[in-house]
């Protein structure tokens, strides 16, 4: 019965009993996952009976694989995501400073996951730092392949570091500290496009008044400024007749059914998200922007526990879905974190998948338990009146509120 989700014509074809891949993750990964696939499973269940269900399939990374069979990112695991096209993702453990590389950004390199898409919602009830929490609706696009955060880099005091150093000092007359570590900051032209396209897009399809380039382009000219200037060019000679910037239209007013596409500086954006976040709905960045940005807008609608997120390649279908957040390692095995971004996450990829009336079910089981003010540690410390429930017996709460 079980079968592969594929793609035909640029659509996905998803079949009633699709194969999706999972990685359980490392650190509280477990803990999010078990309670998570119990509430994927119950929507689906809720929502389809016995004519769909999702064959899950684990696969190994991380510490779980390293210790099976000594890879961190075993080839086959790499393989299964390619082949069944949507999987799903606990957090991966990246030592800071040396070791290996980010598995997570491998992950999204090999599969060519364009796109990191973190739709960023204030949910009723949710206690927030900011006054109006409720004016938050973004949606970040994140380039996810490029930038600082390819890795590109070497470490200071080694030959190679020197070479490069010479060489710049030699060609380009810059002086580098000798004992500096570098970093390459590769933005190209192909890979803003192709993230400001698909941010334009969603805009479109979603009836989302904004697009918002942000950049540092006034000091990383040639990276960050080159994105600005791509994305506007491409915004009008993809979209001419479907949107407007500022320029088009000198009395501020934006006609009816046209999306505005319009920049600002990153510094000034991290302010304005918090003086004035109605003006925000879809924002296309690069990759460490984004990372920061995900997380500082994730803080203003409750934190990091609910910030669902997806990696996407719209061309090839391939999607892993995960949560903004890391693997939080000091309540591994606690049973005690909240389990929403991954939750949110696989709502995401039911979206994705066309099953519509799956991933409702489980916005409305986790507004239920939110609003019921049965919630995880991270909520109950800063919401009166909450009684803590661990991450099982909010996932069972969640599984409850489907039936209100
Ligand atoms: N995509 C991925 O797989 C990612 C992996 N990582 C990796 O994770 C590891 C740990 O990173 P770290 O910087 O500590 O960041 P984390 O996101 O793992 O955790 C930071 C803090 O965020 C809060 N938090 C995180 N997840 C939850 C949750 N589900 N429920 C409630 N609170 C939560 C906790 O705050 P508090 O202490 O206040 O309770 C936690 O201490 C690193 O190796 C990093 O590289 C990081 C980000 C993404
Ligand atoms: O890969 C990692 O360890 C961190 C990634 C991260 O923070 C993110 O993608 O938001
Ligand atoms: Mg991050």
């Amino acid at each position: 019965m079980e079968e592969k989700i594929t793609m035909s014509d640029g659509t996905l074809q998803v079949p009633d009993f699709p194969v999706i891949p999972f990685i359980e993750g490392d650190g509280i990964g477990p803990d999010i996952w078990k309670a998570s696939v119990r509430v994927f499973d119950a929507a689906v269940e809720k929502s389809y009976g016995s004519k769909r269900s999702v064959i899950w399939k684990e696969v190994l990374a991380g510490e779980k694989a390293f210790n099976n069979n000594g890879q961190w990112l075993p080839p086959e695991t790499e393989a299964a995501l390619r082949e069944y096209l949507v999987g799903i993702k606990g957090p991966l453990t990246t030592p800071v400073g040396g070791g290996f590389r980010s598995l997570n950004v491998a992950i999204r390199q090999r599969l060519d996951l364009y796109v990191c898409l973190r739709p960023v919602k204030h949910f009723p009830g949710i206690p927030s730092p900011v006054k109006r929490p409720e004016l938050i609706d973004m949606v970040v696009f994140r380039e996810n392949t490029e930038d600082v955060y390819a890795g590109l880099e070497l470490k200071a005091g080694e030959e190679k570091t020197s070479e490069l150093i010479s060489f710049l000092k030699e060609h380009y007359g810059w002086n580098i500290r000798s004992d500096s570590g570098i970093g390459i900051k590769p933005i190209s032209k192909t890979g803003s496009r192709r993230l400001i396209r698909a941010a334009i897009t969603y805009a479109l399809e979603q009836g989302l008044p904004t697009v918002t380039l942000v950049h540092k382009g006034n000091i990383m000219k040639f990276t960050e400024g080159a994105f600005r200037e791509w994305g506007y060019e491409l915004a009008r000679e993809e979209f001419a007749d479907r949107i407007v910037t500022w320029d088009d239209i000198p009395d501020g007013k934006v006609p009816a059914g046209k999306v505005l596409v319009k920049d600002v500086i990153a510094d000034a954006f991290l302010q304005q998200i918090l003086t004035r976040p109605a003006e925000y709905d879809v924002i296309a960045t690069m990759n460490l922007n984004g990372d920061y940005m995900s997380d500082a807008l994730a803080a203003q609608v409750g934190g990091i526990g609910i910030a669902p997120g997806a990696n996407i390649n719209y061309e090839t279908g391939n999607a892993v879905f995960e949560a903004t957040h890391g693997t939080a390692p000091k309540y591994a095995g606690m049973d005690k974190v909240n389990p929403c971004s991954l939750m949110l996450s696989g709502k995401l990829m039911f979206e994705y998948m066309g099953w519509k009336e799956a991933a409702e079910l489980i916005d409305k089981g986790i507004t239920g338990a939110i609003m019921a003010k049965t919630v995880t540690y991270d909520f109950a410390r800063l919401m009166e009146g909450a009684v803590e429930v661990s991450t099982s017996l909010f996932a069972d709460n969640v599984i409850k509120h489907m039936n209100d």
